[in-house]
């Protein structure tokens, strides 16, 4: 066996330990690790026997399900993935020692063999330091290639040892080849990262970081945090993630399955707002389809906060004063209530700012028991359900309430304000320009809501309607990634679903690319219902190395936001500028090159230019995917500019900048995500000259 050299990161670090007790030390904890691998292969096998007997011990068919659920996620969780060792780390205190691992492992007499990273004792890994050891004398962290323990690292606190952001263990991984999906950071988070990843339930957080700092991954380690510490709750309730697009949502989809969580939706803004949902009135049980495109200024309005205003009119506009009595037969009598009557109950249920569905029942359910009252009163007894149920259904209630509080679905609504001119000039009225109406307003209206082409821009007004018509479920967490890109009014599509839950909300300023793009969280944490969030931001980049920071920082002046600067972890990296006289041949020629190396070769260029130089590639033989293929073989990627948002490869190549600063109002800081993408080289290939700033 050779055994790897431990080098101690700094000097004064040199460790008092021969190469033989190093050897010895390493062969325990391999001892240790693979007898906690078989413990762990035991609880499952012991979760798996449960499942399968779980339909015969359970009660009844609800609790067999319930059972068989709670088990079959405890058999998820208690996967061994070969490649990671089932811990990273260890904590020496005076009378005890600790492993500390993805998950709990427990010996066959329930002695703790691994401890969970989120286990309250697991803090002082990431936290304790010389100035507050927090009782821990050593802790050590391991080194590990293909599932193996290959080296640790000791930092002894009690002698004044701390090794921080230059563990080399720490360096390694921050350095290792990008391939495939991202990975969990538990080995490594940091102690500005783990005090958000730690902050309370009951906390919302900002997080503004540059690129590379680690806002996504903890995000994702919240979210488990979270569900460790608060599993029954957030069970129910649910925990979401939202970000960009699917091929974002697919980058990322395994790191929380790999913390042993499978049970947290991952969706964009668009998915939510477009799919079936059941709350306490109605239920949108089909999903909205997206089929139709909005000019960018007609976006740019339906995105407005005053559309939920506008909306909010429109809904309190379907409301009118009764102006008649009402009066039901019912056998030989007949019951009447007063215009005055009517007029108290509407007016109370208006005041009263139930949604709009439930506002409606309630005037209803409040007349039926005015007759009721008469009933009784004549009758000198009591009707029974079926009664109520007839009176609430009689024509004469059903058409008060039609006149007064009119049924209405919410894309009933929304369609009632893009086809009717009229409507929508009395709802908007001092909102919105007679230009910005004109905008909203569509040339060939199509005849009913169902017919409609509905945008993307209109999912989210459906949505807003949907949420002033019935209550929507709300999640216990949400965390939302890429968040500077979100409209006011998709924010407000988030703040109902975490209406009674917390937020994590993800974002960098200079990032923002959409038109409505944030330039201040504290407006986007008002509109999502949360404005006395803490703002908290990240300066440690681990992904993007130092040379290429210095140079797409360049851009910053320009894209007027005010962001910290933050430092960069990485030292080595290359960056490489080239002007080229034939893109394609030059990108062919740059790939091939960093085919040589390890790790994900990504080609990044304007949108049109993208099938163009993959074409190139294939041409000269070269198979390149697409930025939905995150799990493809095929080492190369050809990214759409617009798509490359939130993700990462190793050698990044950026084709004609020029071209992508041109393709959109925001281009600049669109330029500002490409260049961040590089983990270890960035070349970029030009033949006009580079946008101003560079
Ligand atoms: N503490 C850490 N230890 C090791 N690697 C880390 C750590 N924090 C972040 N990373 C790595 O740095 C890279 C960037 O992280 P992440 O994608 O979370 O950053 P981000 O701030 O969301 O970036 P962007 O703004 O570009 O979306 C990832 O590969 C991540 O695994």
């Amino acid at each position: 066996m050779t055994l790897p050299a431990f080098d101690p990161p700094i000097e004064h670090a040199a460790t008092e330990h021969q190469p033989d007790d190093l050897d010895r030390e390493l062969a325990a904890e391999r001892a240790h690790l693979g007898a906690s691998r078989a413990a762990l292969r035991r609880m499952r096998e012991h979760a798996e026997a449960l499942f399968s007997t779980g339909q015969d011990v359970a009660g009844d068919a609800y609790a067999a399900e319930t059972l068989g659920r709670t088990l079959s996620r405890r058999v998820a969780e208690l996967a061994d993935d070969p490649n990671t060792p089932l811990f990273f780390g260890r904590l020496d205190f005076s009378d005890a020692s600790h492993h500390i691992g993805r998950r709990h492992v427990t010996d066959p007499v329930g002695e703790p063999m691994v401890l969970d990273w989120r286990a309250p004792l697991s803090r002082s890994f990431y936290r304790a330091s010389v100035r507050d050891p927090q009782g821990v004398h050593t802790r050590r962290r391991f080194g590990f290639g293909a599932g193996q323990l290959t080296s640790f690292e000791d930092e002894h606190l009690d002698r004044g040892e701390e090794y921080g952001t230059k563990s080399r263990i720490l360096t390694a991984e921050i350095e290792r080849p990008r391939v495939g999906p991202m990975r969990d950071i538990v080995a490594t988070i940091q102690p500005e990262q783990d005090e958000l990843v730690r902050a309370d339930l009951a906390d919302s957080i900002c997080v503004q970081g540059a690129p590379g700092t680690g806002k996504t991954a903890v995000g994702l380690h919240r979210a488990a945090y979270l569900l460790y510490l608060h599993r029954e709750r957030l069970r129910r309730s649910g925990v979401l993630v939202v970000g960009p697009n699917r091929a974002f949502l697919s980058y990322i989809s395994a790191v929380l399955p790999a913390l042993g969580e499978v049970e947290v939706t991952q969706a964009t803004v668009e998915d939510l707002v477009t799919s079936p949902y059941r709350s306490e009135g109605t239920t949108r049980s089909g999903t909205l389809a997206i089929r139709g495109t909005d000019q960018p200024a007609t976006a740019i309005v339906k995105h407005d906060a005053r559309m939920a205003e506008v909306l909010r009119r429109a809904l309190a506009g379907l409301i009118h004063d009764p102006e008649e009595p009402i009066t039901v037969s019912d056998g030989s009598f007949r019951w009447r209530v007063s215009t005055e009557a009517l007029r108290r109950v509407v007016e109370e249920a208006r005041r009263e700012g139930l949604p709009y569905a439930t506002g409606r029942e309630r005037v209803r359910a409040r007349v039926v028991s005015l007759l009721q009252r008469q009933a009784e009163a004549r009758r000198a007894e009591s009707p029974g359900e079926v009664w109520l149920r007839r009176m609430g259904r009689s024509k004469p209630v059903t058409e008060f309430l039609d006149r007064c509080w009119p049924a209405v679905t919410p894309d009933g609504l929304v369609h009632r304000l893009l086809a009717d001119p009229d409507a929508l000039a009395s709802a908007a009225v001092d909102l919105l320009t007679e230009a910005e109406q004109a905008l909203l307003t569509w040339p060939k209206p199509p005849r009913t809501a169902k017919a409609a082409k509905w945008s993307a821009a209109d999912a989210v007004l459906v949505d807003e309607a949907a949420g002033l018509v019935e209550r929507l479920p709300s999640f216990g967490h949400v965390v939302v990634d890429e968040a500077q890109d979100l409209s006011a009014m998709q924010c407000r599509a988030i703040a109902r679903r975490s209406e009674h839950g917390s937020i994590t909300l993800l974002g960098d300023l200079a990032q923002g690319t959409a038109p409505w793009a944030a330039t201040n969280w504290r407006e986007s944490l008002r509109h999502l219902g949360k404005p006395d969030a803490s703002v908290v931001p990240l300066t440690i980049g681990f992904r993007v190395p130092a040379a290429v920071v210095a140079f797409a920082n360049r851009l910053l002046p320009a894209l007027a936001v005010d962001v910290p600067p933050a430092e960069s972890l990485r030292r080595d990296g290359a960056l490489d500028i080239r002007t080229v006289t034939d893109l394609s041949a030059a990108t062919v020629t740059e790939v091939r090159a960093a085919l040589a190396h390890d790790g994900s070769i990504a080609v990044i260029a304007a949108d049109a230019e993208a099938d163009g130089l993959r074409a190139a590639l294939a041409g000269a033989g070269i198979a390149a995917a697409t930025a939905d293929e995150v799990e493809t073989a095929a080492r190369v990627t050809v990214v759409p500019a617009t798509l490359v948002k939130g993700l990462e490869y190793d050698h990044v190549i950026v084709v004609e900048p020029a071209r992508i600063v041109a393709a959109e109002p925001r281009g600049l800081n669109r330029l500002y995500v490409v260049l961040t993408r590089a983990v270890s080289r960035l070349a970029v290939l030009h033949t006009e000259p580079l946008p101003a700033p560079l």
